[in-house]
């Protein structure tokens, strides 16, 4: 069941909270923000060690963010890439769509993915890396052809659900999201160029390697 609201606000789960906001930037901005995330950014394809074997990820990849939000991911620390003018101007779209709905919320780091086509995808997991807290709010802007999201309960006391993630929208994951569900991007027969943006705030790791 979903209400619309005059934000453009589409609550899918009430608890926890995930909510679908649509038309982010508007046109042409939406467009632009593709074209030149695509062509500027410099996408990786780092690969992941999976029993005993180095398989590169079914995607491209940027994580960008402030020099303090360094970021462990798979047993690996990264430094982010700097801000680039792009993705900061979405960063202040969604926390000011998100200040509308009466959501305070700010982001130092976000993780671009790339999905050339419907082959390319995310695995299933939840984003609960330490140094991101309890309960994190995850942001998560799509770009590009439409896909959708899968969810699913850890505890399997629920069915499974897509959430559709059409062009120019943002899904909010909220308290408890990454505690109680898994996501996926599973492959799809689905054609064409799909960018997607999730916001996080990463806490600095202080020097023992544990959150600060
Ligand atoms: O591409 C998506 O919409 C999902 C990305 C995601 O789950 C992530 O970046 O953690
Ligand atoms: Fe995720």
């Amino acid at each position: 069941m979903t209400q619309l609201s005059l934000s453009s606000r589409e609550t899918l789960l009430e608890d926890p909270p995930l909510a679908r906001f649509a038309g982010l930037l508007g046109e042409p901005a939406a467009a632009q923000a593709l074209i030149r995330l695509d062509r500027e950014l410099d996408w990786q394809r780092p690969t992941l060690r999976l029993y005993g074997r180095e398989h590169p990820i079914p995607r491209h990849q940027v994580w960008m963010g402030s020099p303090e939000a360094r970021y462990r991911y798979s047993g690996r620390d990264f430094c982010p890439e700097a801000w680039h003018p792009e993705v900061t101007a979405i960063r202040d779209a969604v926390v000011e769509r998100l200040a509308d709905a009466g959501q305070a919320a700010g982001f130092n780091s976000v993780l671009l993915n790339r999905y050339a086509d419907g082959e390319e995808r995310m695995g299933w997991h939840c984003d609960d890396e330490p140094e991101l807290g309890v309960d994190p709010l995850i942001a998560a802007v799509s770009l590009g052809a439409e896909r959708p999201l899968r969810f699913r309960w850890k505890r399997r006391d629920a069915a499974a659900f897509n959430a559709w993630l059409p062009h120019d929208s943002l899904l909010l994951m909220g308290p408890g999201v990454q505690r109680r569900l898994q996501h996926a991007l599973l492959p799809r027969r689905i054609e064409g160029l799909r960018i997607s943006l999730t916001f996080r705030w990463v806490h600095p790791l202080s020097a023992s390697g544990r959150p600060g």
